[in-house]
């Protein structure tokens, strides 16, 4: 073997350990030979820009910057066009402007695109009127509708998943480098919303404000080229480990290996057990890396976790994304922040306010309280402003469509609204306003800090 080929070999140590939340792909072959067309296919990202990244997150661990991060709960591939991907890119960056503006903080922003595409689910089969299929796992897996044909696991779809991750990826890259995201347009990314919405209008106050702060900035000689350029990462869970691992390669500058699906990768709730192939997975690549932490979380898991994907404790490298609900947040966090920060190791603590509040409505829609997410955040603040760390970021499910999956808001929805425009293919999302009204309330409890 090559020194680069015992490297990348590195990228497979996982395959000896239990993966949970595999697909049960039935063809084995099949399988084996979209790996091998997916080893041969250029990188999404480069791994000097999840170095950038790393960098940045170092910041937000130390207390100087603040992470937002968010998107769709599972990308569809019918949804990769032009107007879904900018509603997404914008309600981010509004909640961006909002967060540095208000929160007087530099934001570092991560979509949940451009990979987004594989689900962990709590049951394996799902059974409608007396027929039991496979569950939807993502389309990275299988399809939404519910018919043996659609269900059954394709591994093709791998491939799918690869090439509306490009697209998504290079149309992010377009709008955020090509001037679109330029904070110059801080109103323009308002027109289409201001008029029929409370967060809207306080949006637009808050745009005015922006650009008298950046007259007074071109009256002092600052460069306003400056502003033209957002930088922008994606990111997305990392579950379906023949993908991940055939996109993960060897940086031909240091020799490390990085998966270059994305800048980020994170580990799930349901698959982050310590003896487990994610954990192992993960621990092998540079990328930054985060684990959700769920309310069992026990502070020995945590400690375990640092060593394992963190062993050199360099900031930026860990983020965890804690989502205890809204209900728990106040007694579980404050042990397991203590513990991680007596032990020396600086990781970079998130609040994800969405998945310990979900509850099934009446009409069986699944949802969440607004009130719940914000009262999560709340906790979050309250246990850090106790102990004296930093309150790092949150990590939301958002589209920037008006979307009526969750309840409450300023532009209240109501249970009995669930219906009108539920369309996540998952777990309820944020709609754009409500994403925004989060924004302006997060900001808030910064500043408060
Ligand atoms: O997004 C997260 C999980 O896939 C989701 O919360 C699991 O939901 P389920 O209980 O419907 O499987
Ligand atoms: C599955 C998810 O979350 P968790 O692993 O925290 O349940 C998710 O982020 O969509
Ligand atoms: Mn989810």
């Amino acid at each position: 073997m090559t020194v680069n080929a015992e490297i990348h070999a590195g990228g497979n140590t996982w395959r000896s350990l239990t993966a949970a939340q595999q697909p049960d792909w039935p063809d084995q072959e099949a399988l084996r030979d979209v790996i091998a067309e997916l080893e041969s296919y250029p990188p999404l990202v480069f791994a000097g820009e999840c170095d950038q990244l790393r960098q940045r997150l170092g910041a937000v661990a130390r207390g100087e910057a603040f992470l937002l991060q968010g998107g769709d709960c599972a990308e569809a591939f019918d949804a990769v066009g032009a107007d879904q991907i900018r509603n997404k890119l914008k309600t981010l960056l509004q909640m961006g402007a909002v967060l540095t503006y208000a929160g007087s903080v530099p934001v570092v922003k991560v979509g949940r695109i451009a990979g987004q595409y594989s689900k962990p689910r709590s049951k394996p089969t799902e059974t409608r009127d007396g027929v039991t299929l496979p569950t939807y796992r993502g389309d990275s897996v299988n399809g939404f509708a519910f018919t043996p044909e659609a269900r059954t696991p394709d591994p093709q779809r791998l491939k799918r998943m690869y090439h509306a991750s490009a697209s998504t990826l290079n149309l992010v890259r377009a709008f955020t480098t090509g001037g679109y995201a330029d904070l110059r347009q801080v109103h323009a990314w308002n027109q289409d919303f201001v008029k029929s919405s409370p967060s809207g209008q306080r949006y637009e106050q808050l745009a005015r404000e922006i650009d008298r702060a950046m007259n007074f900035m071109n009256a002092c000689g600052v460069d306003p080229e400056a502003l033209k350029a957002v930088e922008f990462y994606a990111s997305h869970e990392a579950l379906v480990l023949d993908y991940e691992s055939a996109l993960t390669r060897v940086d031909s500058r240091t020799g490390h290996l990085y998966d270059v699906s994305g800048h980020m990768v994170w580990i799930g709730e349901r698959t982050r057990q310590l003896d487990g192939a994610h954990i192992e997975f993960a621990s092998k690549i540079r990328n930054p890396i985060g684990v959700k932490l769920g309310p069992t979380t026990t502070v020995d898991e945590a400690l375990t976790l640092i060593d394992r994907l963190d062993p050199e404790r360099e900031p930026g490298r860990l983020t965890f994304i804690t989502r205890m609900g809204a209900g728990k947040i106040r007694e579980k966090l404050p042990e397991l922040v203590e513990k991680v920060t007596a032990s020396g190791a600086v990781v970079a603590w998130i609040s994800d306010p969405m998945h310990g509040n979900t509850f099934e409505a009446a009409s069986g829609h699944k949802t969440r309280r607004f009130d719940d997410v914000l009262d999560e955040v709340k906790g979050f603040f309250e246990v850090h402003k106790g102990l004296g760390t930093h309150p790092g970021g949150i990590h939301v499910e958002l589209t920037g469509d008006d979307v009526t999956e969750c309840v409450g808001g300023g532009d209240e929805i109501f249970v009995d609204d669930l219906h009108q425009r539920y369309e996540t293919a998952c777990d309820p999302r944020l709609n754009r306003s409500q994403s925004l009204d989060l924004a302006f309330l997060v900001a808030e409890m910064y500043r408060d800090q």
